[in-house]
């Protein structure tokens, strides 16, 4: 393919990209694989600037763009020397006309630019939420004591003792080391998130919104699988990726249970009062991982964020009822917002005069509120708030 024919290729896989960010439809990810199977003249070299033209655009457009082309044309704002692509041969796209538009740049949409705001995120930190994320591995030590030998690449040793970082697409999961369990894919702010929860040998753990269970084989891991790991959440999708994953990475969770939304004390009433760690990872916007999923920021609307934050409260409700006198709950966000971190505990906290915030050591992060917020500028890990409270 030319150069221009790959950016008229970028511009149709951005035109689906926005009408599914619009109608909630499929990632980004997925549109762009998509195109490529359907498209199998697309050579390697092809591939790799298609896709970085395509994230590129997203980043370079702060609301949502009316089309791919505009979206491309606020990328040539940015790199000019992609103007001259716009001739009108071949396969390339039309030449760019007098009173054609780009779209418009910024952070993200201006409701959400507000919000950022004021969650005292400024443009430097809001500008690195556009970045590339480096690729993080944890070394898991169900399965590597020691030194880990022979990695086909050296890694940046990082913050914390088994987290090692590579450059971002670095194809890890091609590794013999991840097909045999050795290292998971998991970003440091992450791991960092996991070690607040304190979870230790013979410990019972729940994990309350796990997912396909990433935070999961990290408390595994913490545990030396010994004790009782409840992996738990309403989507049985994500659920049931845990069991193959848990089986790679030696990992015993005793057991995942699968909630009704609205009913999540009923299946697990036999633990309530009973845990001595409560991992809430809860739904969010997602804002703090803008690096790695940029078009998130399209999808995001007032509603949607006001419905997570009533979710948030519900379950930070939930998992109180499931500690034991003692017990902690850890609450974490991958958003970067004071309504879905700071704030949210702070409102727990003033409904519950009984329970009280715990200082964390954590080796990043700055305070936050009753917890410590990571974000991409300070702290080079995705944007996290982490909170662990107990009873008094
Ligand atoms: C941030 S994700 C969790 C990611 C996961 N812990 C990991 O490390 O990969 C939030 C999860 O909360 C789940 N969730 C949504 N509503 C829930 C509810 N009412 N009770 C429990 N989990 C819920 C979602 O299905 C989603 O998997």
């Amino acid at each position: 393919m030319t150069p221009a024919a790959r950016i008229q290729a970028a511009i149709e896989i951005l035109d689906g990209i926005i009408e599914a960010a619009k109608a909630n439809g499929a990632p980004a990810d997925r549109l762009v694989a998509d195109w490529f199977k359907n498209h199998r003249f697309a050579g390697s070299k092809d591939k790799r600037a298609i896709r970085e033209h395509v994230y590129d655009a997203i980043r370079a457009c702060g609301p949502i763009p009316a089309t791919g082309r505009r979206a491309m044309l606020g990328l040539v704002e940015e790199q000019p020397a992609l103007r001259e692509l716009f001739s009108g041969e071949g396969y390339g796209p039309p030449k760019i006309g007098k009173n054609e538009k780009p779209a418009e740049g910024g952070v993200a949409p201006e409701w959400l630019e507000d919000r950022l705001i004021a969650s005292a995120i400024g443009q430097g930190e809001a500008e690195a939420l556009l970045s590339r994320a480096p690729l993080d591995v944890r070394i898991n030590r169900l399965k590597v004591e020691g030194e880990l030998a022979d990695l086909p690449e050296e890694g940046e040793k990082l913050a914390l003792p088994n987290a090692l970082r590579f450059t971002s697409g670095t194809q890890v999961s091609q590794w013999e080391a991840y097909e045999t369990g050795l290292i998971e894919v998991q970003d440091l702010g992450s791991q960092i998130a996991c070690s607040a929860v304190g979870a230790l040998p013979g410990d019972t753990v729940i994990d309350l919104c796990a997912g396909a269970g990433g935070k999961t084989l990290s408390l595994a891991a913490a545990m030396g699988n010994a004790g009782t790991l409840i992996a738990a959440d309403t989507d049985k999708r994500r659920l049931s990726q845990l069991g193959p994953r848990a089986e790679r990475a030696g990992a015993q969770v005793a057991e995942t249970v699968l909630l009704d939304p609205g009913k999540e004390l009923e299946a697990l009433a036999a633990w309530a009062g009973t845990a001595d760690r409560v991992l809430v990872d809860a739904p969010c916007s997602g804002t703090g991982t803008w690096r790695r999923n940029p078009e998130a920021r399209w999808r995001l609307s007032e509603a949607e964020l006001s419905r997570l934050t009533q979710l948030q409260a519900r379950l930070l409700d939930i998992a109180a009822q499931l500690v034991k006198p003692g017990g902690s709950v850890t609450y974490i966000t991958c958003s970067l917002l004071d309504e879905e971190g700071a704030g949210q505990v702070a409102a727990f906290l003033s409904d519950h005069p009984d329970w009280q915030a715990e200082a964390l050591d954590l080796p990043l992060g700055t305070a936050r509120g009753p917890g410590v917020r990571l974000t991409p500028s300070h702290d080079g890990t995705d944007g996290f708030f982490i909170a662990r409270i107990s009873k008094a």
